[in-house]
């Protein structure tokens, strides 16, 4: 097993909002974590801290091995596949599909005087099919919908082949269809050995892909629980978490939650 990330005593303090609180956390090279908790609770802080973009105000993190603080977090960056909000915003919209997921190769978002070849076009295609999106690679990104964009997203997250996936609410803003396969797509991704360590932050255990192996509940930039889910995930720790009653039906490696 090898650590991919690591945080020690972890705390995020902005003025006096003290937003992360004593996290301590380890992730192997076979995890699939999914980050859950209430609005607030820390969960996008965490995972810029993930993908060295935050350091903590205190304690420390290591992201792939690497001790954030002592080391060149460019050259770290790219190694850590991102999906998230703030950087769907930084797309171009005139951008086409194909671009938004090569471009991902260089870090960047739109295509400029960057040199791609035959490979990363392939390998492009290839994440465009696997997340069902081949029929809209000459499409510009601004004309996708929601789900598509988010399955587009993904597949770019994909492209510099990365050591730790991060996906910061990837399913926000999909229908009952669009969810469905963007879980089947990220459970297939998650059966994977050869695939990374992949982070998951989501507000509803109705999107956790059938696979993931590990939760972590967060409230107030605290931990509540964190470990294996089939031992983690339970109606009194997200009774907890979510401060009310929570009722949990879990089926075939799915969960569905409601106020008890
Ligand atoms: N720069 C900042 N200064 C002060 N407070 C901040 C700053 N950045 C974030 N916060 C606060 O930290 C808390 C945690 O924010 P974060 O975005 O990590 O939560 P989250 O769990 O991802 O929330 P959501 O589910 O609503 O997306 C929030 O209360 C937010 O207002």
């Amino acid at each position: 097993m090898t650590e991919v990330l690591g945080f020690e005593g972890v705390r995020v303090r902005r003025g006096d909002n003290e937003i992360l609180r004593d996290v301590s956390w380890s992730v192997a090279d076979s995890d699939r974590w999914v980050i859950l908790g209430p609005n607030g609770a820390g969960k996008t802080t965490l995972m810029q801290i993930a993908s060295a973009r935050m350091f903590p105000t205190e304690g420390s993190a290591t992201v792939l091995g690497e001790h954030l603080g002592d080391t060149d977090t460019r050259e770290l960056r790219v190694r850590v596949g991102l999906s998230s909000a703030a950087l769907a915003e930084r797309i171009p919209p005139h951008e086409t599909v194909r671009n938004v997921v090569m471009t991902a190769a260089h870090g960047v978002t739109g295509r400029w005087q960057e040199e791609y070849d035959s490979f990363d076009e392939d390998r492009a295609d290839a994440l465009l099919w696997a997340f069902g999106m081949e029929g809209f690679a000459d499409r510009e990104f601004g004309t996708l919908s929601e789900g598509e964009r988010k399955r587009v997203q993904v597949a770019r997250s994909l492209m510099p082949d990365p050591e730790v996936l991060l996906l910061d609410e990837p399913a926000a803003g999909l229908d009952l269809g669009g969810r469905e396969e963007l879980l089947s797509a990220l459970s297939e991704l998650a059966g994977d050995r050869r695939s990374p360590a992949i982070v998951m932050v989501t507000h509803h255990v109705e999107e956790i892909p059938v696979g993931f192996t590990h939760v972590m509940l967060l409230r107030g930039g605290e931990i509540v629980a964190a470990g294996p889910i089939e031992e983690t995930l339970t109606a009194e720790a997200l009774s907890q978490t979510y401060g009310m009653p929570v009722e949990l039906v879990a089926s075939g490696g799915r969960y569905a939650a409601r106020r008890a």
